[in-house]
């Protein structure tokens, strides 16, 4: 089990996910970045990284100023199987009618409900997040208006907690999980296993929608990205390539600030917008792409 250095700092939330960005591509790299809200009122954020050998001070000093950062606060943490630890912690989310748990509730999974087994894991998506949280509740709207997808992709697909849902609650639907993060595909398809859906979703590695097989399945009738906003900003023209006419897109990972951008970028591309729902600072948009 390796020792861990943690390195934490406070900033303002404009700058806390560049700043989380900017860890990110520290050398050595880090093990994980987190970025989180401070809920104290401050309006302050902190952003996190762990790393098994700790970056040049120096490095880092100049990194908390160019971000208007407090300087990092550094702590080792004990040996401890924090991924154990976390998973032992998680509690089940229940949204809509899914019900994301991981091993250890295993007996708690009520009747009734869409189960999805999901280990907390290197990759994001274990159903406690907002944006994950506002996916699946769109997807429940989705399923309780009839709508009835053939093809889905789930861009972005983390732990593939939105396909392996899709894949659930339409059986008949060709459903494909993309992720850029090459551990994230093995984590999908880990999490495909646990399920017992080996090979029902097809896990790919690709940016956006670059990828031979997801050119091959395209048209969608429904595509999920949870990403962030400048992602999905530089994305909408090609996920308005790839949707059928009259297809929904679920689109998440935005701050509640910037969902009139991520509408208007996906309005130019013909999409229509149907539904918006905020949860904490996080919104989540289904939108239709209209014929023609
Ligand atoms: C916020 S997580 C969403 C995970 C899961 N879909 C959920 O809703 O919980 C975003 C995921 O998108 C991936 N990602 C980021 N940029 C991407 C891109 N341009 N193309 C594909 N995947 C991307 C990240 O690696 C990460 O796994």
């Amino acid at each position: 089990m390796p020792t861990w250095t943690a390195l934490t700092t406070l900033t303002g939330k404009e700058a806390a996910e560049a700043l989380g960005e900017a860890m990110e591509r520290l050398e050595p790299a880090p093990t994980g970045v987190g970025v989180f809200e401070i809920e104290d009122g401050s309006g302050l954020w902190e952003v996190g990284g762990y790393f098994t050998e700790a970056p040049d001070e120096t490095g880092l000093a100049l990194l908390a100023a160019a971000f208007g950062a407090r300087d990092f606060t550094v702590s080792e943490l004990p040996e401890t199987d924090w991924v154990a630890h976390v998973r032992r912690e998680l509690q089940p989310v229940v949204a809509g009618r899914f019900f994301v748990y991981g091993s250890h509730d295993a007996e708690r999974v009520p009747e009734g409900v869409v189960p999805l087994l999901i280990e907390a894991s290197m990759a994001f998506g274990t159903g406690h997040h907002g944006t994950t949280q506002g996916c699946l509740l769109a997807l429940d709207d989705l399923l309780a208006s009839g709508f009835a997808p053939r093809r889905v992709i789930d861009v972005g697909a983390g732990t593939a907690v939105l396909a392996m849902a899709a894949a659930r609650v339409w059986p008949e639907a060709q459903v494909i999980a993309s992720d850029i993060d090459p551990v994230a595909v093995e984590v999908a398809e880990a999490n495909l296993a646990a399920n017992g859906m080996e090979g029902r979703v097809r896990c790919v590695e690709a940016a956006g929608l670059d990828h031979p097989e997801i050119a091959a399945a395209a048209p969608f009738d429904l595509v999920f990205a949870n990403i962030l906003k400048g992602p999905l900003v530089m994305l909408a023209p090609d996920i308005a390539a790839a949707m059928a006419p009259g297809g929904r897109v679920i689109l998440s990972g935005i701050l509640n600030e910037q969902a009139d951008e991520v509408a208007a970028a996906y309005a130019a591309e013909g999409f229509e917008e149907l539904a918006r729902r905020a949860l904490g600072d996080w919104t989540t948009l289904t939108l239709a792409r209209q014929p023609g």
